[in-house]
């Protein structure tokens, strides 16, 4: 279970990395607008951020394939290690998965609505498949039961792609789609921030301080 920011704010990526087990970073065309910027020079700014060691999936903005795959092609020799281009599953990204795969470029597909686009994207050749789970929630759909489907049937067929769960807007979708079988989640760093603060724990630890500082004062005992 891989955790991601969905984000391309670099801010959010350094707290994010630095605080958390941050695994990668994934951007879509939305999320690359909203910081309103040069777009190849924050997606090079993200990646000497995240460093080699972690994934980095960037989503191409090219409706026929061949346009499409020369940006994966390009993206893909600019950041090296660990990217992934992220496409989405029109018929004309298919085609682009196809063509990349037999390059040996890694994708992810994604803007995925059902289990059947996942295996079109598996057998394309995609390392990784992103379901929106609150986007299909917000269609009355079922997003984490999207996410079951998808799983039973990459375990039945044996498919090798992996589901990396997107479009999160609370914590109980993350917590049903990692049930689910979500391999990977990416989310905005306020959401991840939620998966671990917990009332409660806060108020534990502010009795921990009150009791021992009511004993030993607000100095620690260790001699450094
Ligand atoms: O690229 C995938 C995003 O996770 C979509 O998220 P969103 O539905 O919040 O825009």
């Amino acid at each position: 279970m891989l955790l991601l920011l969905d984000t391309a704010n670099l801010e959010d990526i350094k707290k994010g990395i630095d605080l958390y087990p941050i695994e990668g970073v994934t951007t879509n065309p939305s999320i690359i607008a909203r910081e309103n910027t040069n777009f190849l020079s924050r997606i090079c700014d993200i990646k000497d951020t995240i460093g080699s060691g972690r994934m980095l999936h960037v989503q191409t903005v090219g409706l026929k394939a061949d346009d499409i795959v020369r940006e994966g092609v390009y993206l893909n020799q600019l950041m090296g290690d660990n990217f992934y281009v992220k496409i989405p599953v029109i018929p004309e990204g298919i085609k682009a998965m196809k063509v990349l795969k037999s390059m040996g470029v890694a994708t992810t597909a994604t803007a995925i609505f059902t289990p059947q686009q996942v295996v079109m994207a598996a057998r394309a050749g995609a390392s990784y498949a992103a379901p929106y789970i609150n986007r299909i929630d917000n269609i009355i759909g079922d997003g984490v039961k999207v996410v079951e489907d998808i799983s039973r049937i990459i375990s039945t067929h044996n498919l090798d792609i992996k589901v990396l769960g997107a479009s999160f807007k609370n914590t109980e979708q993350i917590h049903k789609a990692c049930l689910a079988g979500a391999h990977t989640i990416t989310a905005p760093l306020d959401l991840v921030e939620t998966l671990v603060n917990h009332p409660l724990t806060g108020a534990s630890v502010e009795k921990f301080s009150i009791e021992w500082e009511s004993v030993y004062g607000k100095k620690l005992t260790y001699d450094f």
